[in-house]
């Protein structure tokens, strides 16, 4: 067994590689151990990595065992440990959480209370609209159980909406071109988006049709557009994380797989006093035309 120590110390996928080949050689955890411990790395770091490593294939193989679908690439944002990313547009944000299991992040000053007040306002008059149709369509009762107003902006359709896409992309490391168009969302008092996967469902009939275009969705980022009065958290159920609405913040978070072991079950809980502003960006694992 050879193995180069890292001056940072951290679990590198070539590093869970060589782990991976050592267990696959027949070599014990411990022995595994000891070599990492003896080629100069740190007892605990060595054990964790360890741990992550071998805990991980097991999973992978227990969910290939039962069916489901083998895990995709997903949006990530590279954060290097820093608390504070300047983006390439010179916007300045902060790390406020994250979590690796189910991937959630949350960023403060994602949007400046501009943007914000500004993507409501352009958002705002075709709410009103998206209500009239689902309206007269038949499909309000649906809606108001998730939400009470929403609407799609086509990507790119205004100067501010191409600096915020840029933005999400840049932050993400995901092509812009792979976004649907960004959609705001409106809840007024008592209303709530109850809990659901943002990926389609697979066994759906409409799923072939849908996935054609894109394929599947694989990451959101939610912005907050204003702080509701009282309510209104993005809540992960399966984790029982519960993410404040704070205006300017946004939360992001991604599922590489298209199953509820991806854990990324989420909702908007009802708004208690106040009303609650999000706009959603949804990405794609392909171009979205
Ligand atoms: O409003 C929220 O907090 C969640 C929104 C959401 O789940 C979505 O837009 O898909
Ligand atoms: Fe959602």
């Amino acid at each position: 067994m050879t193995l180069q120590m890292s001056s940072t110390q951290t679990a590198t996928p070539e590093l869970r590689q060589w782990i991976l080949e050592q267990a696959q050689a027949g070599h014990s955890p411990d022995a595994v151990l000891q070599a990492m411990v003896q080629s100069g790395w740190d007892e605990e770091v060595a054990l964790e990595a360890l741990e992550q490593t071998l805990s991980g294939f097991l999973a992978e193989r227990s969910a290939a065992g039962a069916g489901l679908p083998a895990p995709v690439p997903v949006p990530e944002p590279r954060l290097d440990g820093r608390a504070r990313l300047a983006l390439p547009d010179g916007h300045e944000i902060a790390v406020v959480l994250q979590m690796h299991e189910p991937r959630v992040v949350v960023f403060s000053g994602f949007l400046s209370d501009a943007e914000c007040d500004a993507l409501r306002d352009l958002a705002a008059p075709r709410l009103a609209r998206s209500e009239t149709v689902d309206n007269v369509t038949g499909g309000s009762e649906v809606n108001e159980a998730r939400t009470s107003a929403g609407m799609f902006f086509a990507r790119g359709e205004t100067a501010l909406i191409e600096v915020i896409e840029r933005r999400i992309s840049a932050l993400l490391n995901w092509p812009v071109e792979n976004g649907e168009g960004l959609q705001v969302l409106h809840y007024g008092p008592g209303a709530e988006y109850k809990p659901h996967y943002d990926y389609f469902d697979p066994a759906q009939p409409g799923a072939p049709s849908i996935l054609r275009r894109g394929g599947q969705r694989v990451g959101t980022l939610v912005m907050y557009l204003n702080t509701p009065e009282a309510g209104g958290a993005t809540v992960f159920p399966d984790v029982r994380l519960e993410v404040a609405p704070v205006k300017g913040h946004a939360v992001f978070f991604s599922y590489d797989r298209a199953h509820p072991v991806s854990r990324s079950l989420h909702g908007g809980a009802p708004v208690l006093a106040g009303e609650k502003w999000v706009a959603t960006k949804w990405m794609r694992e392909r171009r979205f035309d």
